[in-house]
């Protein structure tokens, strides 16, 4: 461990680190480790299980990345070392950075900011029509840089701003898993809990309706009470809450709802966040289980879901992966914790980065201020890599 507390020293591509509020898991190594490229589901994740203990692996943890459209393949990874540590004391030793960072030599946006306001405007014509009442539309930016990333720069940057997110590097996999080199990894800091599983209790946190934050503390503030009363942010929000409560019905016993949602606050933008807890019904229900029963909620997605998932797929020019997708970790007694995919990129491990943002979007909604949400969440990862 090095001297700021953080397990992120010398990780190298394929590898796993994941940090919640409050502990942080990293692998070391990539060789033996059991992996998986299918669709998600129950059985799939019992048998990697079985696989894990077959390999000898002891306390098998399940890390994975499962995408934003369900039928296609998830990635996951048991690796054979894994190592667990509380998160230090933010604000003690700051390690500095290893070497110069790296430049970044062509942007590319997908689409470009014009287009992605024409999808917002569209969007407001599907409102008027009525099937539909929130999609949520999300742009990327490739991104190419003139050296590697170091991983260890990067996810300190992320988890020194990010101090109640969850923080990842999170191996991609192809057709053909057995190799050690990843396609791919999921890089980011995500401030969506989905769900945490703990025994028989469970929490969720959506979050939905955002504003940017402003150096100048009392604009910041203003825009923090402007959201907390806007009234097209807390229709944004409603329906990822009831949408959100009617599946937990489902699921769970006792389910504390607070009456309205509070504000969060990010490095960068203000969030109207509500932090459920609920008590599960069956006890065979793991944390990927509720997860997968809840995905995709409104708040990336839309509502109703079928309606603005089709739109999704219509309107975005680009293929979302895994992106607004679920990235997290679980036990083989199904406790875990699984965040949504958000504030992240694509790294192909070189020098090639893809990196996403959506918006939420509703009658109301503005297509200026949509398309300058999405830079703003695209800017506070880019501040972490170049
Ligand atoms: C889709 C993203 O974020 C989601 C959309 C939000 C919104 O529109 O207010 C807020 C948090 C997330 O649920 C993203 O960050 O890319």
């Amino acid at each position: 461990m090095s001297a700021d507390g953080w397990m992120v020293e010398s990780l190298s591509h394929g590898e796993i680190f994941f940090a919640s509020p409050t502990l942080q898991q990293r692998s070391h190594g990539t060789k033996g480790a059991v992996c998986a490229y299918e669709p998600v589901s129950a059985d799939g994740v019992r048998r990697l299980f079985d696989r894990a203990r077959a390999a000898g692996i002891a306390r098998p943890v399940l890390f994975g990345l499962v995408p934003f459209d369900t039928t296609r393949h998830a990635s996951f990874t048991i690796p054979v070392q894994l190592q667990l540590a509380p998160v230090p004391q933010r604000g003690g030793a700051v390690v500095a950075p290893a070497g110069r960072r790296p430049a970044v030599v062509a942007r590319q946006p997908v689409p470009a900011p014009e287009i992605y306001g024409d999808m917002v405007r569209k969007a407001l014509d599907l409102y008027e029509e009525g099937d539909v009442r929130k999609i949520v539309l999300s742009r990327a930016m490739d991104v190419e840089l003139d050296a590697p990333i170091a991983y260890a720069d990067v996810l300190r940057d992320l988890l020194r701003r990010n101090a109640q997110g969850y923080t990842f590097a999170v191996p991609a996999w192809s057709d053909g898993v057995a190799g050690a080199q990843p396609a791919a990894s999921m890089v980011g800091a995500s401030p969506e809990l989905l769900v945490r599983r703990e025994g028989d209790r469970v929490f969720i946190n959506p979050l939905a309706g955002s504003i940017p934050r402003v150096a100048d503390p009392e604009e910041d503030q203003a825009r923090r009470e402007g959201l907390a009363v806007s009234e097209k942010d807390l229709r944004e929000h409603g329906y990822v809450v009831s949408d959100i409560v009617r599946i937990l019905r489902e699921h769970c016993e006792e389910l504390d709802v607070p009456q309205g949602p509070s504000v969060i606050g990010t490095d960068a933008l203000w969030h109207l966040s509500t932090f459920i807890a609920g008590r599960l019904k069956s006890p065979d229900l793991s944390a990927l289980g509720l997860a997968c029963a809840l995905h995709p909620t409104p708040a990336i997605c839309g509502f109703p879901t079928a309606q603005a998932f089709a739109h999704i797929q219509d309107l975005e020019p680009f293929d979302r992966e895994y992106f607004a997708g679920l990235v997290g970790w679980q036990r083989e007694d199904g406790d875990g914790e699984w965040a949504l995919t958000l504030r992240c990129a694509r790294y192909d491990g070189d020098r090639r980065l893809r990196l996403y943002a959506g918006a939420g979007t509703v009658a109301g909604s503005d297509p200026e201020s949509e398309i300058r949400e999405t830079a703003m969440k695209m800017e506070t990862f880019m501040r972490a890599i170049a």
